[in-house]
């Protein structure tokens, strides 16, 4: 099992040290995410409602007594992968993530499991329509990025075949369809405890042509791919 994420081209200077700062910026995001989910379902009373606001904003503060001003990106982790802590959908450090895991079986298909909380309600009781699809554009999007081809999303048909509701475990997973060259055509679903689909989704996974030379040679995961097998050879940069 894998997530399929690329390893660093660069040594990590000091991964103990790095984990450490990983840990912590995980449990952050984690309080968060509690602190989301009690904002959005909380009774107390006014004055405690204003009285927890200007705490948040104190700390706030505090957290921007040293930040960054650009988005994380992607950043090499103690592990020595590559990955994007600030992603919605699978970052550790970005409370509005649920954080899915998605990890790859031997056969290329990706999965995650799927429990989304009161901050994510479309529909009275379900997940947001707006976030099902997010969720498949990731996890199916990891199918190509798993054969070395990270393709950002050309499109992506989402059917909604009955409603995802909250507090209940789903899986979610992504396949290829179908290889030609940089362009990956892949599919995926969630479906409920009862194994039914709630939705499902097609979509095309293109490497963009500023991309391609730097993906050449896979590294990491992606250089599990069998050099013989062209439907996954990516064709000569143009
Ligand atoms: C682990 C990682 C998981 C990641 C999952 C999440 C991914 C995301 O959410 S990505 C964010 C959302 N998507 C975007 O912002 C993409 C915006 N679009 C773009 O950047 C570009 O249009 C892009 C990259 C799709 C293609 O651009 P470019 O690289 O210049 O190539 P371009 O020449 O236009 O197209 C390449 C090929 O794709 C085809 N193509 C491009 N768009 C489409 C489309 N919408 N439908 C069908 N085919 C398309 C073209 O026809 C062309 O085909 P061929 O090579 O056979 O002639």
């Amino acid at each position: 099992m894998t997530d399929g994420a690329f390893a660093s081209p660069a040594a990590v200077e000091d991964p103990d040290a790095l984990a450490v700062t990983e840990q912590a910026q995980g449990d952050l995001a984690e309080s968060l995410r509690e602190l989301v989910d009690a904002c959005v379902r909380t009774r107390v009373d006014d004055g405690t409602l204003m009285a927890v606001a200007q705490e948040v904003r104190t700390l706030t503060q505090r957290l921007l007594a040293r930040a960054q001003s650009d988005p994380l990106g992607i950043e090499a982790t103690s592990d020595g992968r590559l990955r994007d802590h600030g992603n919605p959908m699978v970052g550790m450090r970005n409370p509005i993530a649920p954080p899915l895991a998605v990890t790859g079986d031997a056969d290329g298909t990706m999965s995650a499991s799927l429990c989304l909380g009161a901050a994510y309600e479309g529909p009275p009781g379900c997940v947001h329509g707006g976030m099902v699809a997010a969720v498949l554009d990731q996890v199916v999007g990891s199918a190509p990025a798993m054969i070395g081809r990270p393709g950002l999303t050309a499109y992506l048909n989402t059917s909604y075949r009955r409603p995802t509701v909250l507090g209940t475990e789903h899986v979610v997973r992504g396949w290829i369809e179908e290889v030609d060259g940089w362009k990956v055509r892949a599919r995926g679903d969630i479906r409920d405890p009862q194994g039914r689909v709630t939705a499902e989704a097609d979509a095309l996974f293109v490497v963009p042509r500023w991309a391609r030379e730097h993906l050449g040679t896979p590294t990491g995961d992606a250089a599990g791919i069998d050099p013989a097998d062209t439907a996954t050879q990516g064709p000569a940069t143009s």
